[in-house]
């Protein structure tokens, strides 16, 4: 079965070039929606616990909306996706629809990799700081959106690298299965910086594309830009990839259990 281009849903045959072409596919989403976000200000109020003092709620507006969209999303069943991850995993009430049975091609360790907490640290205290500007114009529900949005986004790609873990694994095994079973270091197995640099590239260049100022006529603005595609491309450097990889490892300590 191929990655289907709508859900990325992944079944037998997989190869690792479906799976990179899904995660080029979710570029697109992650630049559109860090895009999106930046049209907004910091807007840190949104951020802080003591704003507002939300009744029956200890927590910033933004963890009331992501925990009430999950709790949404759970009883339609988002979760039931094994490339879905929620963020506030616990008390989620249960999908009220009917199963779909998603093709199982992970270990079942991954089911207990989610590396959520520190995607949602790294987000909002290193990545966000990065790509918004100061200030404040009091959109607060809609700039928590569309963190959401960029989380989700984000996360889906970063657990991608269960994935990938197990395409690799499947297609050198033998080479995978005496670093997994000493607990060695897989890093060096596992990274191919060309493919790396590629991504980095096409980062700044979907930045590029997307992000231009489109005018008609002879005002055109080139090389003004709504997020900073050199940004970009170092936030998927600094932290994407490597948040990716780090899912791919604990993967791989888990695939022989
Ligand atoms: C995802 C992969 O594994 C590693 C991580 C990459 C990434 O996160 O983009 C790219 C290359 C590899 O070093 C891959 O090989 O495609």
């Amino acid at each position: 079965m191929a990655v289907n281009a709508e859900s990325n849903n992944v079944g037998d045959g997989l190869t690792l070039q479906m799976v990179r072409d899904s995660l080029i596919r979710q570029e697109d989403t992650i630049v559109f929606s860090l895009i999106e976000r930046a049209r907004f200000p910091l807007n840190s109020p949104a951020y802080d616990p003591s704003y507002g003092s939300i009744p029956g709620f200890s927590g910033s507006l933004v963890e009331l909306f992501v925990k009430q969209t999950e709790a949404v999303q759970a009883k339609v069943g988002r979760f039931e996706n094994p490339e879905e991850h929620p963020f506030f995993p616990d008390n989620l009430p249960p999908s009220l629809v009917p199963h779909y049975k998603f093709p199982e091609v992970l270990n079942p360790a991954a089911m207990s990799i989610n590396i959520n907490k520190a995607i949602w640290d790294i987000y909002f205290n290193k990545l966000l700081p990065l790509f918004v500007a100061p200030g404040d114009d009091g959109n607060y529900a809609s700039t928590a959106a569309r963190d959401l949005e960029c989380l989700q986004a984000l996360s889906r790609r970063i657990h991608y690298g269960k994935l990938v873990a197990e395409v690799k694994f499947r297609d050198e095994q033998k080479d995978y299965e005496p670093p997994i079973r000493a607990r060695d270091t897989l890093v060096s197995l596992l990274t191919f910086a060309d493919v790396e640099e590629a991504v980095k590239k096409r980062v700044a260049k979907k930045a590029m594309t997307f992000g231009q100022e489109v005018k008609l006529g002879e005002d055109e603005d080139k090389g003004k830009y709504k997020v900073d595609p050199v940004v970009l491309s170092g936030l998927y450097g600094d932290w994407v990839i490597p948040l990716t990889k780090e899912v791919e490892i604990e993967y791989l300590l888990h695939r022989l259990d």
